[in-house]
């Protein structure tokens, strides 16, 4: 929440210039507040664990949200119960006439298929291109952030030699981003997957900006400079043993799959996980969510149109 100080106590100016969030008084008595409205577009298959962890981030802040579940229609989900999904979940034909504060796109393990193999492509270039005009931030998680560089902006993904799996060290490339504010230099994210997307291709689209990357695990968080797009490519959502379970998986099916790095204690399989990366995971969707969401959406969802006044 933004602290409310007087208009000429010279703090504000202070901390206006590093980003720290600043109401004056002037602004705070003219402001309406109401619940957020926020997607979760869930394309994952263990789609109950993933409501869980990212429910679990949107839920630490003093904002209130309104959930609204979505899943892919043109999709049949093997992994997820029907119930779960009819009792729960809504289509995008169900909203695609309302306007949403907020949507996030999760990863789905289809990253080995090419976009347009995926059985939901279709619908998803429809939302994706609908986010545009009716929702005010969009936030786009690992291959759910390669679909959507890929379909908005042609960016296109790469097969990785070994899987990217583990927790890796982050910096932070450009100072004052209101969606890395309060990040330390230098901080951890997971990663799990067998893709990637490059830095020269994401060069070449000027909307974009690469906010935070790692030395050895690659591009990490993209955004469009309007905020209006986000694109992270780890799973910072993720619980404490989420990638023990995907390599547990892995190797009682016989993959050739290494131990995740940075990860189990002294690098010991047969020891619990540390967590390295959860105040950093708090903090990016509580920025996001505050900055990019809460501040900048209007008060009558009815005005969200696809470029701020
Ligand atoms: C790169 C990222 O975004 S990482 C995020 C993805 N990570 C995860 O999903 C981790 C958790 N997932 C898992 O551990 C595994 O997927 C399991 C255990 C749930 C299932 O594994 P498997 O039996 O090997 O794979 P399965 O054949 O069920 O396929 C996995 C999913 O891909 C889907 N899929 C496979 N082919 C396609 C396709 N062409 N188009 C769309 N979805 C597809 C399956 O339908 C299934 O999803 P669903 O349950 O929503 O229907
Ligand atoms: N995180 C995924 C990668 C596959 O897309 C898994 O291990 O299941």
């Amino acid at each position: 929440m933004p602290v409310k100080i007087p208009d000429n106590l010279p703090a504000t100016e202070v901390l206006n210039k590093e980003n720290i969030f600043v109401m004056t008084q002037s602004r705070a008595l003219t402001q309406d507040i109401r619940a957020l409205k926020i997607g979760i577009l869930n394309l994952m298959p263990t789609k109950i664990t993933t409501e869980i962890q990212i429910l679990r981030m949107l839920g630490n802040s003093p904002l209130q949200v309104d959930i609204v579940l979505l899943h892919p229609k043109s999709h049949t989900s093997k992994n997820t119960p029907e119930k779960h999904l009819t009792t729960f979940y809504k289509t995008f034909d169900d909203v695609k006439h309302q306007k949403f504060d907020g949507l996030i796109i999760t990863g789905a393990p289809v990253e080995h298929l090419a976009f347009e193999a995926v059985t939901y492509w279709e619908e998803l270039k429809k939302i994706m291109d609908w986010s545009l005009e009716n929702v005010t931030s969009t936030f786009h998680i690992c291959w759910g952030a390669q679909a959507g560089l890929y379909h908005h902006f042609g960016v296109p993904k790469y097969p990785l030699d070994s899987k990217m799996f583990g927790i890796f060290p982050h910096t932070v490339n450009k100072k004052n981003v209101k969606l890395l504010r309060g990040f330390d230099d230098h901080y951890s994210a997971p990663h799990s997957r067998h893709t990637e997307v490059r830095r020269q291709d994401i060069e070449k689209v000027p909307e974009l900006e690469i906010l935070s990357e790692s030395e050895e695990s690659g591009i990490y968080i993209v955004a469009t400079k309007d905020g209006r797009q986000i694109f992270v490519t780890g799973h910072s959502e993720y619980d404490p043993t989420t990638l023990k379970a995907e390599y547990d998986r892995d190797v009682s099916a016989g993959k050739d799959i290494e131990m995740p790095k940075n990860y189990f204690a002294g690098d010991d399989p047969t020891k619990p996980p540390i967590v390295t990366w959860r105040s950093h995971a708090n903090l990016l969707f509580a920025n996001w969510l505050n900055y990019y969401v809460y501040q900048e959406t209007p008060y009558d969802l009815n005005e969200i149109t696809g470029s701020f006044s």
